[in-house]
Formats: structure tokens, C-alpha cells, sequence
């Protein structure tokens, strides 16, 4: 039987990322050689790697801030280099560098973010309304965002990407420099976001303990992916007791338990 909406970009099948065979060059240095791996829609996937893995190189690929030269990367379907605005219309980010106008309020800074975006004050009001409907930051809409702190600017970024209802955000090691208490309730908060929303997420870390049982992961070390599949495929795969020794047999990098993993 045929089922249209199989043959349709967004069918739920489509990943929501594809990556394929991509290569990234820094002169003579190799910063990512035919690295492959999908999001599915709907999924928290992490991508695990310690610093110089090549998790940035691969963000500023998919925001096309470098050009893809080698191999390919589709957006629920739609190539970034065939059709740019599709792709990225149907993105979201959070860098690790914080970009939010301290001078301007909570309001205005996403209010303006949406207007870029396409959307009206109105509906931007409305949205902002339905994602903080349970945060103390609603009641704080009106203050200057210099007078947040380092975990509530990130919360607020976290809302920015997700104004515009993307159905792909990326997080660069969003919870990098914040305390474990504003560690913990962003990552609850980008969770609750990727149930309530269906929304897909690639969350770039290199901390273990940022890892649930639930999660994807994709394992990449010095440019290459090591492995990908649910946390309980990858430790049976390796043997591993845990996520975390895992990643040790793949990259032969001591996590010491839950810590950081480091090159
Ligand atoms: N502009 C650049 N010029 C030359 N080499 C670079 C440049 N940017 C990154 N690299 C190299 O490419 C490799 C991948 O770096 P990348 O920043 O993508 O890794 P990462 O996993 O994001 O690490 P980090 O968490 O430290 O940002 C590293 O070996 C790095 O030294």
C-alpha cells in the first residue's frame, strides 16, 4: 500500500540530521574524516567527544558557517547545500559563546530574536508565555538580562532557539562554565522540551554524566565517529559496564568515572 506521506521530507522516518561521509580540512590538519550519523526525529542525542573531537567543526557544518565540500548534510530532508533555507529554516542553535544583548531585556532580546525569524510580537509574546509557563524567568521578562545569572542567560538562550518552533536545535556544550545545580536543570529543561514538543536535539558534550540511559550517543574521537546507537547498544556492543567505560575501550581516554573526558 502506498503511504504519501512516507515520500514526503518531514515523514517521521526522515531524520531529523543526516550526516554523510563529511570531511572537514584545516589546511593540512583533518579536523573530520567521513564522519556518519543521524538524529532521529524526536530524539535527545548526545554527541560525545572530548575537547578538539571536532564537535564545533561539526556545528559550524551544519550552520553553514563553513561550506559542506565533502560528503553531505540533510535538515528533515533537505540538503544544506541544495536547499539552504528549507534546512535552516528548520533549525535552532545554542553556541557555546553566550550572545545575548546584556543591555536589552529578557523580552526583548527574544522578542527581536523571533522578529528575524518571521514572527510577530504578538505570537512571540505567546510563545514565550508557553515555554516558561512553569519558570520563575517569566515573572523577570522585564529585566535587563545583565541581571541574570550565567545558568538563567543560557535558560534564555535555550527559549531564543526555540522560538521560532525549529524541529532541529543544536547545543554546543551549552552547560560549559555553570555550576552542577544550573547544569542539572538545563539539561531537565531541554528534556522536557524534546517530550512536550517532539523536537529533536544533538547536544554536544564532553561530559559523561550528561548522558541518561534513554540517550543516543554518538562517540566521536579525533574526526571520526567511534560509534552511535541507544546508551544500552553501545556499552553491550564494547562489552562496557557503563557509558562511561565504554567511552574508554572506544578512545582509550580515562574517564575517571563521571567526569570530564579530555584528549
Ligand atoms: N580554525 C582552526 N584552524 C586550525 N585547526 C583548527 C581550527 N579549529 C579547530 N581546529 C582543529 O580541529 C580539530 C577539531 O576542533 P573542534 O574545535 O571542532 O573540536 P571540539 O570537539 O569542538 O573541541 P572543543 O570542545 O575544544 O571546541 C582540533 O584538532 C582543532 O585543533
Amino acid at each position: 500500500m502506498q503511504d504519501g506521506t512516507l515520500n514526503h521530507p518531514e515523514a517521521s522516518r526522515t531524520p531529523a540530521l543526516s550526516v554523510e561521509r563529511v570531511s572537514h580540512s584545516y589546511g593540512q590538519r583533518k579536523a573530520l574524516d567521513e564522519v556518519s550519523f543521524t538524529v532521529p526525529q524526536g530524539s535527545f542525542t548526545a554527541l560525545l567527544g572530548p575537547n578538539g573531537a571536532g564537535k564545533s567543526t561539526l556545528f559550524s557544518l551544519i550552520t553553514r558557517l563553513f561550506n559542506v565540500r565533502h560528503g553531505a548534510i540533510q535538515i528533515l530532508g533537505f540538503d544544506l547545500n541544495d536547499e539552504p533555507g528549507e534546512a535552516l529554516r528548520r533549525l535552532g542553535v545554542v553556541f557555546q559563546a553566550r550572545t545575548l544583548d546584556l543591555d536589552l531585556s529578557i523580552s526583548q532580546n527574544l522578542i527581536y530574536h523571533a522578529a528575524l525569524h518571521g514572527l510577530p510580537a504578538s505570537a512571540a509574546k505567546k510563545r514565550i508565555g508557553e515555554i516558561l509557563a512553569t519558570s520563575e524567568l517569566h515573572s523577570r521578562l522585564k529585566e535587563k538580562a545583565r541581571n541574570l545569572s550565567g545558568g538563567q542567560l543560557r535558560s534564555i538562550e535555550i527559549v531564543r532557539a526555540f522560538m521560532h518552533r525549529p524541529r532541529l536545535i543544536l547545543l554546543d556544550e551549552p552547560t560549559v562554565g555553570l555550576d552542577v545545580r544550573s547544569r542539572a536543570a538545563i539539561l531537565t529543561e531541554v528534556r522536557r522540551l524534546v517530550r512536550d514538543e517532539g523536537v529533536s536535539v544533538l547536544w554536544a558534550t564532553h561530559l559523561i554524566d550528561e548522558i541518561d540511559q534513554d540517550d543516543r550517543v554518538v562517540v566521536l574521537h579525533q574526526g571520526a565517529v567511534r560509534a552511535e546507537g541507544l546508551v544500552q547498544q553501545i556499552v553491550e556492543a564494547e562489552r562496557a559496564k557503563s557509558i562511561g567505560d565504554a567511552f574508554t575501550r572506544l578512545t582509550g581516554i580515562s574517564t575517571g568515572g563521571l567526569e570530564e573526558v579530555r584528549a
